[in-house]
């Protein structure tokens, strides 16, 4: 299982910096997507990503990263300031990005959480499996319908194409995500034609794991940023979930505040 060498977001961590991470963005909320979607929840967004899918909806994480270095302690202190503010009673983390597993540091973080109490959420494509304490590994691996091909590239031509390709599916990654953890497989769906590629996907991780994968662990999620693409996406996305007898996850956060940051 190769650690991805594409770590842009740590070129500017200080020469002199302690254990840490690049953060994009910290935040309180309700965790809007999976099997937690309307728990009160602390997120942790790191910078960074080794895949760049068209439709990201943290393009400051992806395709043009922009962060603040914070130490680990720093940000468990952060953490534990949002969990206790404005009312919160926050005991689920969930750490996000970008792609947090491609940062080693992420495994202190996670043990510190843990230490804590916190329950903790990792939200990751699956590309790069780390041995560390994840409650719940959400790992939502990403389809053909995700590569940013020339038409669809939000930032240039199509130069990431073949990168992206190269790295989106990692089936020993997958299966041992789903040996090691309580997994949730949450799938962006674009429409009925990404069908076929996750059936055959969850057959692969299910021939490669040790455990088992139920239908009602695998998500299908609509793709969309804002409500409107949602208007236009969840209700096929449901009638797929229907027919397939696989799990819907509505994105809550997106239908309470649409793309607002720090939602
Ligand atoms: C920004 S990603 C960060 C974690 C990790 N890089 C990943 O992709 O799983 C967080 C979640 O948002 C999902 N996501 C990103 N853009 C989306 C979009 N336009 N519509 C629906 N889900 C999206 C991802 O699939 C993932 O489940
Ligand atoms: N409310 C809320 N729930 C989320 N669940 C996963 C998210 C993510 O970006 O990983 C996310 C997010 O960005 N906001
Ligand atoms: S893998 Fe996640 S963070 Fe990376 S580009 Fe895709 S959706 Fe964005
Ligand atoms: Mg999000």
């Amino acid at each position: 299982m190769p650690v991805n060498d594409a770590v842009e977001a740590a070129a500017d961590r200080p020469a002199d910096a302690e254990a840490g991470l690049p953060v994009n963005e910290l935040f309180y909320s309700l965790q809007g997507e999976g099997k937690l979607a309307g728990v009160p929840s602390v997120f942790v967004r790191t910078s960074g990503c080794n895949l760049r899918c068209w439709f990201c909806d943290s393009y400051h994480t992806s395709w043009e990263p922009t962060h603040a270095w914070m130490g680990i302690d720093e940000i468990v202190d952060a953490v534990a300031d949002r969990a206790a503010a404005d009312h919160g009673r926050a005991d689920h983390v969930v750490v996000t990005g970008g792609e947090p597993m491609i940062h080693d540091e992420v495994v202190a973080l996670l043990e510190r959480l843990d230490a804590a109490g916190y329950h903790t959420t990792v939200e990751t494509n699956g590309t790069v499996y780390r041995d560390a304490p994840i409650d719940l590994a959400s790992v939502s691996p990403k389809l053909a319908s995700s590569t940013p091909t020339a038409e669809r590239d939000p930032k240039g031509d199509g130069e990431w194409v073949d990168r992206h390709e190269d790295r989106r599916v990692d089936v020993e990654a997958l299966a041992a995500l789903v040996d090691a953890y309580e997994t949730q497989l949450k799938f962006v769906v674009t429409g009925r034609d990404d069908l076929a590629e996750i059936e055959r996907l969850v057959e692969r991780v299910r021939e490669a794991a040790t455990v088992t994968v139920a239908d009602s662990d695998v998500l299908l999620m609509p793709e969309g940023q804002t409500r409107e693409r949602l208007d236009e996406t969840r209700e096929a996305v449901a009638e797929l979930a229907t027919e397939y007898g696989y799990r819907y996850t509505p994105r809550l956060h997106v239908d309470l505040w649409n793309d607002a940051p720090g939602t």
